[in-house]
């Protein structure tokens, strides 16, 4: 038998994998290759594709078209039992007339473990999880983030080459869910397995993984690491849907070298060309939005749009305003603690350089679908 610290993760290639139902396509054309051993996480809104995606490896959803291969063979085909592949689910389905030990044995009783080796391995799953106190407890006797850490242990149990989790915190309260996010982090780097998750929530995501997929129906618009995603997303869509941002929209203007907006009388310029056939919007991160008092000095090349505050958010460690801009749009802004704090009502410039605005392609589904 090998330690668990030395299994070695599985690497997964789905290659233009297509899911129709009937005429609705649930995945469309999607490829994503895992590396051995990483943390990947597919996060997108409600009905976008990821459970869809996740049921594909695990074997539960055969596609429509397109390849899967595991550990280097394709699966297509094969039976989910036969993948060798652990899985949690957002409810934690333990046996509920099993102990907390049987639950845990159970995986290793399938595959005919003998006694003194399947004690080793549940007491060691159990340890990795610190739960080796409640081996004799039901799961009625746990607390929701206990039946969880259970589940997780009878999933690695195995030493799977790959584990599957969709929402597995999804039904615990904000303190337990960050709190097991970072034992989940703690015991992916312990095993060196392969592990996909599955969450609509950016911030779970960004704390959890090596790279994101984000999707967007039945696509996949971009896959990196938070830090590609945040400060580089390639999609309106993605840039909206990681961290905080705001959107300039207006009629454009292109002169060779710049591209110009004007958002409601005022213009705002970034040294880009955008593409001749886009419709081009600027996002920019709250970090690069300076709130001023109308009318003070700025320099030359800063843009500035007038506004007023909306909103004023206490964070303890700073404050996040939203500004109502002419157009209508809302702009974000964070300051800290040493800034000038202003009050909803007031009148105020939103200024930022224009090379810190990322200029992207408008897309109409990008503000529907935020969760
Ligand atoms: N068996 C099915 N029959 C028909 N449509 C389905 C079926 N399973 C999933 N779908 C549809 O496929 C789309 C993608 O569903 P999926 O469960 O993958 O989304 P998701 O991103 O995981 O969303 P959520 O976060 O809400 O679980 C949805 O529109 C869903 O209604």
């Amino acid at each position: 038998m090998n330690g668990l610290r030395e299994q070695r993760g599985a690497a997964i290639e789905l290659s233009r994998v297509s899911k129709a139902y009937g005429s609705f396509k649930a995945l469309d054309d999607i490829s994503l290759q895992i590396q051995p051993g990483e943390f990947m996480t597919l996060l997108g809104p409600s009905g976008s594709g990821k459970t869809t995606t996740l049921n594909v490896v695990a074997g539960f959803t055969e596609v429509s078209s397109g390849t899967l291969q595991i550990g280097g063979s394709n699966v297509v085909g094969v039976p989910a039992h036969k993948r060798n592949i652990g899985v949690v689910f957002q409810h934690y389905a333990l046996f509920p007339h099993m102990t907390v030990g049987r639950n845990v044995a159970y995986p290793l009783r399938l595959r005919g473990v003998g006694k003194a080796e399947l004690e080793t391995r549940v007491r060691r799953a159990l340890d990795m999880v610190k739960m080796a106190d409640f081996a004799y407890r039901y799961p009625s006797e746990l607390s929701g983030g206990q039946q969880q850490r259970v589940a997780l242990a009878r999933s690695i149990v195995f030493d799977p080459p790959l584990l599957l989790m969709d929402e597995p915190l999804g039904a615990l309260d904000k303190k337990l869910r960050e709190w097991l996010q970072l034992e989940i982090k703690r015991i992916h780097r312990e095993l060196g397995t392969t592990f996909v998750y599955v969450t609509h929530d950016q911030e779970e995501a960004l704390v959890l993984s090596d790279r994101i997929a984000v999707f967007n129906r039945g696509r996949i618009e971009q896959i990196g690491t938070g830090h590609d995603l945040y400060d580089a997303p390639e999609t309106l869509f993605v840039g909206r849907f990681i961290g905080d941002s705001t959107v300039l929209r207006g009629a454009a203007r292109s002169d060779g070298s710049s591209t110009a907006l004007d958002v409601a009388g005022e213009t705002v310029t970034v040294p880009r060309r955008h593409r001749d056939t886009d419709r081009p919007v600027m996002l920019l991160r709250p970090e690069k939005l300076v709130m001023r008092k109308p009318g003070v000095d700025r320099s030359d090349n800063e843009n500035r749009l007038s506004g007023t505050v909306s909103e004023a958010i206490y964070l303890g460690s700073g404050s996040k305003y939203e500004v109502l801009l002419r157009d209508g749009s809302t702009g974000i802004v964070r300051s800290s603690l040493t800034d000038q704090s202003f009050a909803i009502g007031d009148a105020v410039e939103l200024c930022f350089r224009g090379a810190d605005a990322k200029l992207l392609a408008d897309d109409s589904t990008a503000d529907t679908t935020l969760t």
